[in-house]
């Protein structure tokens, strides 16, 4: 039955799908989405069943000659209206990602911003899809390299950023000239729900976007499955990306994906104090440690080693910590669910129990308010080395553990020694260690002197275990077309 974007039942806000341009209510299962700050339901979301995720796949696939006939204006100009709309609509966003997702209210603006951004840039680039014309080996004879959409993409996300991982998957997809089914996260559903009524209110044409809700392993799966979709493009954790590979592999789909992160961070003797430890806060406790570029163990050269940690524990300790929506000031709020706060607080006893000494933190936060949510100190460790599976495995949460280094080379080595590769930080004033770089530091996104967050036109790519094709820029963009070669003889 055709509905709107939500419905009330019991006094609560119940969400549906989004199909062929009409809200569709299905018969699956409700969804409770919490608020991470207070555990209470702030909405209910329609889960799929198999037979509507295939209803918005082939609203998709229906949708697709029309949307890739448009010319590369009339797409940008569509994408343009929504990025109005979600401007219109930036703070009721930002609220909502806050409510639903749980960081401080500055950084959903910050995630809608960028959700804008990314749709802007691909708007900006529907006209520089080039393809290329190849000087044949007949006089009467042309080759030419044209670019075509690939047809429908699914778009899978991860709940860290609600609102720039759908941009990022739906900006570029129709910008290219394909259609797209989107299955956001199961626990951060609301704000992709509201961004597709958006697209909707900007009059992008029916079946163009769909949105689905459901489990990875069960709707994210069938979506893949199918022989309507052409290439699939997720973020999230390793494990789901390995298993969306190996479903994908089965019907040789092209799939993007943009997985873990351990990014170190490293501060050598002639480094600028000040700048790199503003960065190692912002880029371990921002949004709860929970982004795929944070600094997830940092390795401090020992002529600043004592300097740098005095101050980094002065910034750590005096981080306030809080529920965002009622308190303006917090620096930092709640962890997305209770099983993650659970496994960030295993991982910190198991380094203590591996030797890793608690220098502040380590504990979840109670009493009061902080008991209704899922808090958890900003935390330090020391004394760690680099065998210690805090030191290998992605933390993705408030917790820093810091190793003294000798030097550029033993920074080098130990940050290399990983089995992700997305992005690095390096704070140093040396040229020649600066150049070095490239050459030596083997990871696909590089900080200097800066803490995190990637501009849209860079190029998101994580090596290893962090991922496969990378997303943003040109680079990105190009991943949403295929090439077809015409042999064109005129004699
Ligand atoms: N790269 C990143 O930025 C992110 C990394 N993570 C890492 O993953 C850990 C767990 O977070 P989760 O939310 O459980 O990540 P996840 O990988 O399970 O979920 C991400 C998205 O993938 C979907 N998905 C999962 N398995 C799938 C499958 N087999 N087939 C199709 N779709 C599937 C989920 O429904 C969700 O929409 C975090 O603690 C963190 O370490 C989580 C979120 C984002
Ligand atoms: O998923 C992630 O954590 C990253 O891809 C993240 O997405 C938006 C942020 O700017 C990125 O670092």
């Amino acid at each position: 039955m055709s509905q709107s974007l939500k419905s009330q039942q019991d006094g609560v806000d119940v969400y549906n799908q989004f199909i062929g341009g009409q809200w569709l209510t299905g018969d699956g299962e409700l969804l409770d989405v919490l608020n991470p700050a207070t555990g209470e339901v702030i909405a209910r979301a329609r889960l799929a069943d198999e037979k509507l995720a295939d209803q918005a796949l082939q609203a998709a696939q229906d949708a697709f000659p029309a949307w890739s006939r448009k010319t590369a204006v009339e797409r940008a100009d569509h994408l343009y209206r929504l990025v109005e709309l979600i401007q219109e609509n930036r703070d009721r966003l930002a609220r909502l990602i806050t409510t639903e997702q749980g960081k401080p209210l500055s950084e959903s603006d910050a995630d809608v911003g960028m959700c804008c951004d990314l749709i802007r840039f691909a708007a900006e680039n529907t006209r520089r899809l080039e393809g290329d014309i190849i000087p044949a080996d007949d006089p009467d004879e042309q080759i030419w390299i044209q670019k075509v959409p690939h047809g429908v993409v699914v778009g899978i996300t991860a709940w860290n950023f609600p609102a720039a991982l759908i941009g990022r998957k739906l900006g570029p997809a129709l910008a290219a000239g394909n259609t797209i089914v989107l299955k956001p996260s199961e626990e951060t559903p609301l704000t992709a729900l509201e961004l597709v009524e958006l697209a909707r209110q900007a009059g992008i044409p029916d079946g163009v976007v769909n949105l689905v809700n459901g489990r990875g392993r069960d709707i994210g799966n069938h979506l893949i499955q199918s022989p309507i979709t052409q290439l699939v493009s997720m973020t999230g954790s390793v494990r789901g990306g390995r298993e969306i590979n190996k479903a994908a592999a089965e019907h040789l789909k092209i799939v993007r994906l943009e997985l873990g992160g351990k990014a170190p961070f490293i501060v050598l003797d002639d480094a600028d104090l000040d700048p790199a430890v503003d960065a190692a806060i912002a880029s371990r406790y921002n949004n709860c440690g929970q982004v795929c570029t944070c600094n997830e163990r940092m390795y401090v050269q020992s002529g600043i080693y004592d300097r740098f940690l005095e101050r980094f524990k002065q910034r750590v300790e005096a981080l306030k910590v809080g529920n965002p929506l009622t308190d303006k000031d917090v620096d930092m709020g709640p962890k997305i669910n209770a099983k993650e706060l659970d496994k960030i607080h295993d991982m910190v006893e198991h380094a203590q129990s591996q030797g890793a000494r608690l220098l502040t933190g380590g504990k979840r936060l109670t009493g009061g308010d902080y008991d209704k949510g899922n808090y958890y100190a900003p935390t330090i460790l020391t004394d760690v080395d680099n065998d210690m599976d805090i030191m290998k495995e992605e933390i993705f949460g408030p917790v820093a553990p810091i190793m003294k280094v000798d030097g550029f080379e033993q920074a080098m080595a130990y940050a290399n020694a990983s089995e992700y590769g997305l992005s690095a930080y390096v704070f140093t004033q040396n040229v020649k260690h600066l150049m070095a770089l490239t050459r030596e530091l083997d990871f696909g996104e590089i900080y200097v002197n800066r803490g995190g967050g990637e501009s849209v036109q860079g190029f998101h790519k994580g090596y290893r275990n962090s991922g496969l094709g990378g997303e943003d820029g040109k680079y990105g963009l190009e991943a949403y077309v295929k090439s077809k070669t015409m042999y064109v003889h005129y004699s």
